[in-house]
């Protein structure tokens, strides 16, 4: 049995810290939200996320950070991209030992162009990391709750670090593999989010499954373009946190991304959505994100492209999409590697 915290009581956060306490390691799940952790102590639920769910009993959780890093031999990140420089922050105050670190979060820093392990490694104190693991690939915690059968990778270059993350999460429905290649992981699952909204869009336009399948497919091309021109494995993309990750984020009517790009290929205006959606949508940073990126690496990726300038050029979701379609001609294989 570990002991194991997971910073973020938000659904993946709590939906990973079940499958922790499930496993039977001492897990406390930290919030910054004192009603929250009450909620998750004394009633097991935590209605706002996963209102569906009955926790374990022997999951418990805090809204004291000190107490979180005092417990834990392990500490899972779990807070959107935007948060982790903040918490990271408070945590590193309270920390008085090495940690090992995992993170589960899906998104780039827009301006620093971060990867998470990047922000992390550069957030907390050197000495109290004994090294940093992402988790991530095909998995909304909706169906992760219910058990149904999933499949993850923890990646880190320090394979034995990642065969320890195997270990603590690994049971008959959540199935782990593992991989060396953090960038690519963290590449594909920050990126998938950005096809997925405009797969959102193309369905909120109506524009059916052919559609639906071209971006799936070309937007795994300038994922795996972007990705091995920043140092990412080719192989790791047509992996579970590639290609896997994209095809269920695309799909999947759990996905945040899917849908607030369905509300705006329905007409609805950016800020509304995100009010509306009331959880994160991590590809809205993302976007932006991987428009620097694309220009950074001069790596040629047209449906990020079109989606920064739905989403913050005020362009008409239909207008992005008849400009996809009329780029010119192009060769599909040789297409790949410009
Ligand atoms: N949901 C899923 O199925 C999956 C999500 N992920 C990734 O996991 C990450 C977290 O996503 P998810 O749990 O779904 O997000 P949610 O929107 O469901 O929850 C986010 C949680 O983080 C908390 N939070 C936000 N800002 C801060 C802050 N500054 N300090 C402390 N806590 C904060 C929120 O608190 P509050 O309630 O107060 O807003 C909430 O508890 C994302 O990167 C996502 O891409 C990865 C795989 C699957
Ligand atoms: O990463 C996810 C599934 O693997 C969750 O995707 P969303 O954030 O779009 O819900």
């Amino acid at each position: 049995m570990e002991k194991v915290c997971v910073l973020g009581a938000g659904s993946w956060g709590t939906a990973l810290a079940m499958v922790l306490a499930e496993n039977g390691h001492d897990t406390l799940v930290w919030t910054h939200r004192a009603e929250q952790a009450e909620e998750i102590n004394n009633l097991h639920t935590n209605k706002k996320y996963l209102p569906e769910t009955v926790l374990p009993a022997n999951l418990h959780a805090t809204s004291d950070i000190a107490k979180a890093a005092m417990h834990a031999e392990t500490i899972v990140v779990a807070v959107p991209t935007k948060a982790i420089r903040e918490v990271c922050e408070k945590l590193t105050v309270e920390l008085t030992r090495k940690v090992l670190f995992v993170h589960v979060s899906k998104g780039i820093e827009p301006d620093s162009l971060k990867r998470i392990s990047e922000i992390l490694a550069e957030s907390l104190p050197a000495e109290y990391v004994e090294e940093i693991v992402v988790l991530s690939g095909p998995s909304h915690a909706e169906e992760v709750v219910l058990h149904h059968p999933t499949t993850v990778t923890a990646a880190c270059a320090n394979i034995d670090a990642a065969e320890k993350v195997q270990d603590l999460f690994m049971n008959q429905f959540f199935r782990v593999y593992t991989n060396e290649d953090v960038i690519g992981v963290e590449i594909g699952g920050a990126l998938k989010n950005v096809i997925a909204l405009a797969a959102g869009i193309t369905d909120g336009l109506n524009y059916g499954d052919n559609a639906k399948a071209a971006l799936i497919t070309r937007g795994l091309a300038e994922i795996s373009r972007l990705g091995v021109k920043m140092g990412g494995n080719p192989f790791t993309f047509s992996g579970l946190t590639g290609m896997g990750d994209l095809i269920v984020t695309c799909t999947s009517v759990h996905s945040r991304n899917w849908r607030a790009g369905n509300l705006l290929g329905q007409g609805m205006k950016l800020p509304e959505v995100l009010d509306q959606m009331g959880m994160v949508v991590e590809g809205v940073r993302t976007t932006k994100a991987a428009y620097q990126l694309a220009e950074k690496y001069g790596v040629a990726m047209p449906i990020s492209t079109e989606l920064y300038s739905v989403l913050f050029n005020d362009v008409e979701p239909k207008v992005a999409v008849d400009a996809l379609m009329m780029r010119m001609k192009k060769r599909e294989i040789d297409d790949m590697k410009h």
